[in-house]
């Protein structure tokens, strides 16, 4: 089992004693529109850990029918903000709002999420200034933990080719010499495909979609999904689940749980570029 509660937990720690020795304050502001409940739940998480920190750490809820031109004069505030190095619009956006255009509001030097096409560039390129989507990060430290940095010799399978996640974590693979293979929802023979990967990440949103035939013995297996099904045996009614059935995954050689794997690494990232923000813009 790999424990990114842990980890996240250990990163988030080195970070807050980075910031007391540096002298530094990074700012990190968040941005929610509407109210999503999960949303919600995942910019407090952000806000409390920045905290943790010691980041100025400043939260927007707007309402669920902000307009397009409120929004990107927000974003443009905070763009010109020397306090803010970090600015992040949590997804996804109320459907008359145009994501790619907000995330293309950002700075750049400021999209600690890694999702403006500057920095998606800079990342297939391999641009050291490239900021790195969190997800996908978190995801490499964990395989980084259990292969090492070298990932020479190992067939990885993404499955998902989104923005946020599936293809930067193939470029990130890639780029640890891992041989790389992107599936998705209309990849054929799918089980057949993962159950040849040394390394699996699973990125589909799909509760409980790839099953037991589907993991090589031994694989590492890193679990993306984070799906609410229904449970009438828990206490809430619903409970978590990945994109792979937990259940059948006994004979992985490393696996992530849902919840307490990926999930908390997201933040730990999120806190770990805005600090190299703020470090980049200390020394500019
Ligand atoms: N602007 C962004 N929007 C979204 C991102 C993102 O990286 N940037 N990712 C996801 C949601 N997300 C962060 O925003 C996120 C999801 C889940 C977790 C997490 O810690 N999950 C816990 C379980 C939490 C629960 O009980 O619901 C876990 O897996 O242990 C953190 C961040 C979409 N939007």
């Amino acid at each position: 089992m790999i424990d990114g509660k842990a980890a996240a937990a250990a990163i988030t720690a080195g970070i807050a004693e980075r910031v007391a020795a540096e002298g530094v304050r990074p700012g990190l502001a968040v941005v929610l529109v509407g109210d999503d409940p999960a949303s919600a739940v995942y910019v407090r998480n952000k806000s409390r850990t920045a905290e943790r920190c010691g980041f100025h750490s400043v939260q927007h809820t707007l309402p669920a029918d902000t307009s397009e031109a409120d929004l990107l004069a927000l974003v443009d505030t905070l763009n010109t903000d020397p306090a803010v190095h970090g600015i992040l619009v949590q997804l996804p956006l109320p459907s008359h709002l145009d994501a790619s255009r907000v995330i293309a509001a950002i700075d750049p030097d400021k999209d600690v999420d890694g999702l403006h096409i500057v920095n998606a560039g800079r990342l297939a390129v391999g641009d050291p200034d490239a900021i790195v989507p969190c997800t996908p990060l978190g995801a490499m430290h964990l395989i980084e933990d259990v292969r090492g940095e070298d990932l020479s010799g190992l067939r990885a399978v993404v499955v998902g080719r989104s923005r946020l996640v599936g293809l930067p974590a193939a470029l990130l693979l890639t780029k640890r010499n891992a041989t790389v293979t992107i599936a998705h929802s209309r990849t054929r023979d799918l089980e057949r495909l993962c159950a040849g990967a040394d390394i699996l990440v699973a990125a589909i949103g799909r509760p409980e979609m790839l099953k037991g035939a589907a993991i090589k013995p031994g694989a590492t297996v890193i679990d993306v999904g984070i799906n609410r099904i229904d449970d009438p045996s828990a206490a809430k009614g619903t409970r978590l689940v990945g994109d792979v059935a937990f259940a059948e995954a006994a004979h992985a050689g490393a696996i992530t749980p849902v919840p307490g794997g990926v999930g908390p690494m997201t933040i730990a990232m999120l806190m770990r570029n805005t600090l190299d923000a703020a470090l980049k813009a200390a020394r500019r």
